[in-house]
């Protein structure tokens, strides 16, 4: 099977993304092939003018088949490429906090299938993923997204109202909660509401004006809180019964293979890892190390955790699909 990944819509920016790319991508993504018949592919955002693209773990940034699969799948519209343009505006070194296109359609297209009524995003931004999973939900379904940045928050309500997101005649219904997550869930826990599907996308971004690409890099995700997150949401039942929750970024560039316990396990994926690890000193120090072990902590613990059945996606970033054990 083989695992696609997503190329910036705009041709126009692909050069310049493609040599960031290659500034950055170099040991982890080359080193890591999992075997000839699964190539995984893992997100790999840039910023700059430059909205996304996804790296792949395969030899060549460029290979043909990324072209290929983004070719032949249906692109979101041209409200979604006015949002990149948006984001490029407001947030030029913060681009790659958006999901790419391919995953923006992902998700909608998922959206589709599990047809929930009630969706909630942590971790908004610019509403690009919101917008996208809310065209893929019925009418007088509510997707509820929490921001804390200020910024973020005001341009991405301007957007939702804008598009006709907002009175819930046209689209789905976006409500963005702004401030931070944890006292959102609160809020969210005390009005009872229940969510079919939870999407865990929340870098703990510093998004003014970081000085360069490597150290957006390194301050943009929070990765860590994600079990505190995915704990709240259990014990709270804001999940609902067969409900799902896509946590999103679980491979962090691959440096998941780069943790203490990954290293230190005996099975075969740890011993791809180690070499994988052996190979790419170079690249622990461009993307955060730190931010890749908490990711591993995560994985293994909703791996561990009876009350549940996971499946890690090695798609984008790596996407687990999360749902309770029957
Ligand atoms: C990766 S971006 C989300 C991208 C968005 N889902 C999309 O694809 O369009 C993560 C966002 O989470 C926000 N964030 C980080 N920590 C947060 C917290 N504790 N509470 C609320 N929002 C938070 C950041 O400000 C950032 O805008």
């Amino acid at each position: 099977m083989v695992f696609f990944t997503h190329l910036s819509r705009s041709s126009f920016t692909r050069a310049s993304t493609c040599s960031a790319l290659q500034r950055l991508t170099p040991a982890t993504s080359r080193g890591f092939l999992p075997s000839k018949a699964a190539v995984s592919v893992l997100s790999f955002h840039t910023s700059g003018s430059t909205p996304s693209i996804k790296s792949a773990v395969l030899k060549d940034d460029n290979h043909p088949i990324l072209a290929y699969a983004e070719s032949l799948s249906t692109p979101l519209p041209g409200k979604f490429v006015r949002l990149r343009e948006a984001t490029v505006a407001a947030y030029p070194e913060g681009t790659h906090l958006s999901v790419p296109d391919m995953q923006g359609k992902t998700m909608q297209l998922l959206m589709r299938m599990i047809r929930p009524h009630k969706v909630l995003e942590l971790g908004c931004f610019m509403g690009y993923s919101a917008m996208a999973m809310a065209d893929g939900l019925e009418p007088g379904a509510t997707l509820y997204t929490c921001e804390k940045d200020p910024k973020a928050a005001r341009l991405s309500r301007e957007t939702f109202e804008r598009e006709g997101y907002t009175s819930g005649d046209k689209y789905a219904k976006i409500e963005l909660l702004e401030g931070d997550a944890a006292s959102s869930l609160q809020v969210l826990i005390k009005r009872d509401i229940q969510f079919d599907v939870i999407f865990l996308e929340m870098a703990e971004a510093r998004l003014t004006h970081p000085p360069t690409l490597i150290r957006q890099l390194l301050v943009d995700a929070d990765k860590g809180g994600y079990i505190n997150y995915y704990n709240t949401i259990l014990e709270s039942n804001l999940l609902s019964k067969d409900g799902f929750i896509f946590a999103d970024n679980t491979l962090f560039y691959g440096t998941v293979l780069n943790a203490p316990t990954a290293r230190a396990s005996q099975d075969a994926a740890a011993s791809k890892s180690k070499s994988v690890a052996e190979g790419s000193s170079s690249n622990d120090r461009r993307i955060p190390q730190n931010l890749g072990d908490k990711l591993d902590t995560f994985n293994r613990h909703v791996k561990n955790d009876s009350r549940v059945e996971v499946v890690l996606l090695p798609i984008f970033d790596g996407l687990s699909v999360i749902t309770r054990r029957r």
